[in-house]
């Protein structure tokens, strides 16, 4: 049924065709965007979403088509053109400068133009206008390099803002946040567009999709397969749409955990930066959640276990033993994996080949003499890419021309070649569609089953709390409460927020990683119980 605009569209794009090396990527893409709107993309990993909006950035130039901004029509060949249409791009990659302060960032390049806010005062003064429209804690003075990602990407938006974006074009914003966060972000989606920002998301996330946008678009395989109203979708049509056919993305239940399954991976005490005395246990089978505030010490806890960051104090067990001189060596020697949040700074060789990258972490295990087993590394590489449902055009393709839930896929396949008997992962899913989400799940409650000690690090709390045994939460850096499977999420975010009592559960780790027995726990950590999470405030 055809959707009728109630507004002159701002933001037209006729015809968009994208091929590499022969294969088509993008077919014949028509939007019609009101200003105002927000108008959200969503498909399979691989669909064709990030290249629509790299197109519409100048990041990636199309072969056909056509765009206009409040119609009148604009060529986008480079960002800058980009800029100057008024289209702003937050891309998946992110594009700051890392050794430069957040607000030599935010006006970098003094793209202002006539609608900007940067030619109405001092940098700082408009950084500060900036700080009060958004909501943002950011300090302008801090460098990005040491910024979590989440923060990056509000710098990002604060440097879109800067530059006159009227048309906010977002690739899987929320990916990188934790639920407060990611509320926020959407509660400032909706002021910008209600102040006439016409704001294009692509996310994975299908109820933040609903809930957010007007109308939304679903691309399969490069084609532009349905837009409508937002309020006329659920998140069942949606898949159906993508994927074709109608699938079940329930969560796998994690196997209970034998009485007698030894420990596995035991660590006390540990500390460096924002860690501050992490005690932790988990047992063969068993899946840990670990849950907290972007900035609780959560990934940087996971870096502490694998040696990637030097232990300022404490101690980790394998099967008992103490791993003397902790580093990412001695971790894998010991039968450790962490597959880490950032793919491309910390996990993948983005140059070199699928093959390559899944292999990698693999060769010294494989190598025999000065010869890699070149046979058997790939049907090892192939199974375990299969496995994760890694779509690339051919394996020997640059892992940099995969889309992003490919590459996520590609990370994990590389660590779980390996064969750990301790698999550390943090934000197993980000990125990746509803469909390979659960085949990812899938994956790692059967791990688990097989006798691997999992411990998850993830942002969206459903998916902790349904596929973890039980889960930690971190707050500044220490363990502030231990919940089992099943406890509703309210409960969870509130001890992240310092509004719960400290330990839910008085189970095995209760005493122990209670801020009672927490060296130095912070008084805060004893408030009573708040019915309402802060999250609800
Ligand atoms: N530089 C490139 N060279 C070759 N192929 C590419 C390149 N960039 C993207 N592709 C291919 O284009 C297709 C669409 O990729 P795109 O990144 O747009 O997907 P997406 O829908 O954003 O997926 P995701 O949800 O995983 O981010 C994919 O098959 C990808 O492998």
């Amino acid at each position: 049924m055809p959707v009728t605009l109630r507004r002159a569209p701002d933001l037209t794009v006729r015809g968009i065709g994208k091929s590499y090396s022969g294969v088509s990527v993008l077919r014949d893409v028509d939007l019609d965007i009101p200003s105002g709107e927000v108008h959200s993309l969503v498909g399979e990993n691989g669909a064709g979403k990030s290249t629509l909006l790299k197109i519409l950035g100048g990041a990636v130039r199309a072969d056909q088509g056509s765009i206009a901004v409040d119609g009148r029509p604009v060529t986008v060949h480079t960002p800058r053109d980009a800029i100057r249409a008024g289209v702003g791009l937050i891309s998946q990659e992110g594009a700051l400068v890392p050794a430069r302060t957040v607000l030599e960032n935010v006006f970098l390049g003094r793209w202002a133009n006539s609608w900007g806010f940067a030619r109405r005062g001092s940098d700082r003064a408009v950084f500060d206008e900036l700080i009060e429209l958004t909501g943002f804690d950011v300090d302008p003075r801090e460098r990005v390099g040491r910024l979590s990602i989440g923060v990056q990407q509000q710098v990002e938006i604060l440097r879109a803002l800067a530059r006159g974006t009227r048309v906010l074009a977002m690739d899987e914003p929320t990916a990188v946040l934790s639920e407060h966060e990611k509320d926020n972000l959407l509660a400032l989606i909706r002021r910008l567009a209600a102040a006439g920002t016409t704001v294009l998301l692509v996310s994975h996330f299908l109820d933040e999709v609903l809930s957010v946008s007007t109308r939304v678009t679903v691309l399969r395989d490069g084609n532009l397969v349905l837009t409508d109203d937002a309020a006329r979708l659920t998140p069942r049509t949606l898949v159906e749409h993508m994927v074709g056919r109608q699938i079940d993305v329930l969560y796998p239940q994690p196997v209970p955990v034998a009485d007698d399954a030894p420990v596995r991976l035991s660590a006390s005490a540990l500390s460096r930066g924002p860690v501050q005395g992490v005690d932790l246990e988990v047992r063969a089978g068993e899946i840990l959640g670990i849950a907290g505030l972007v900035g609780s010490g959560r990934s940087e806890t996971l870096r502490l276990l694998f040696g990637a960051d030097r232990l300022a104090a404490g101690e980790v067990r394998i099967d008992g033993q103490p791993l003397s001189s902790l580093s990412p060596r001695t971790a894998m020697a010991a039968g450790m994996a962490l597959v880490p949040e950032s793919r491309k700074e910390q996990g993948l060789v983005m140059s070199r080949s699928v093959r390559e990258n899944v292999a990698l972490a693999s060769l010294s295990a494989r190598r025999r003499g000065p010869f890699v087993e070149g046979g058997s590394e790939r049907s090892a590489v192939r199974e375990v890419s299969d496995a994760v449902d890694i779509r690339a055009a051919k394996p020997d393709a640059a892992i940099q021309t995969l889309s992003g839930g490919n590459q996520q896929k590609a990370l994990f396949a590389k660590w779980l070649l390996r064969k750990p008997s301790v698999l550390l992962i943090d934000e197993p899913t980000r990125g990746v569609d509803v469909a390979a989400k659960s085949q990812i799940h899938r994956m790692i409650v059967d791990l688990a089953a097989d006798g691997m000690a999992v411990v998850v690090v993830s942002s969206e709390i459903e998916e902790l709390l349904e596929l973890s045994h039980r889960a930690i939460v971190l707050r500044h850096g220490r363990v502030v409460g231990e919940f089992p499977r099943g406890t509703p999420r309210e409960r969870v975010i509130a001890a992240a927020f310092g509004d719960e009592e400290p330990t839910a559960t008085p189970g095995r780790a209760a005493g122990r990683t209670g801020p009672a027995t927490a060296p130095g726990a912070p008084p805060d950590a004893t408030v009573p119980p708040s019915a309402a999470a802060k999250e609800n405030a």
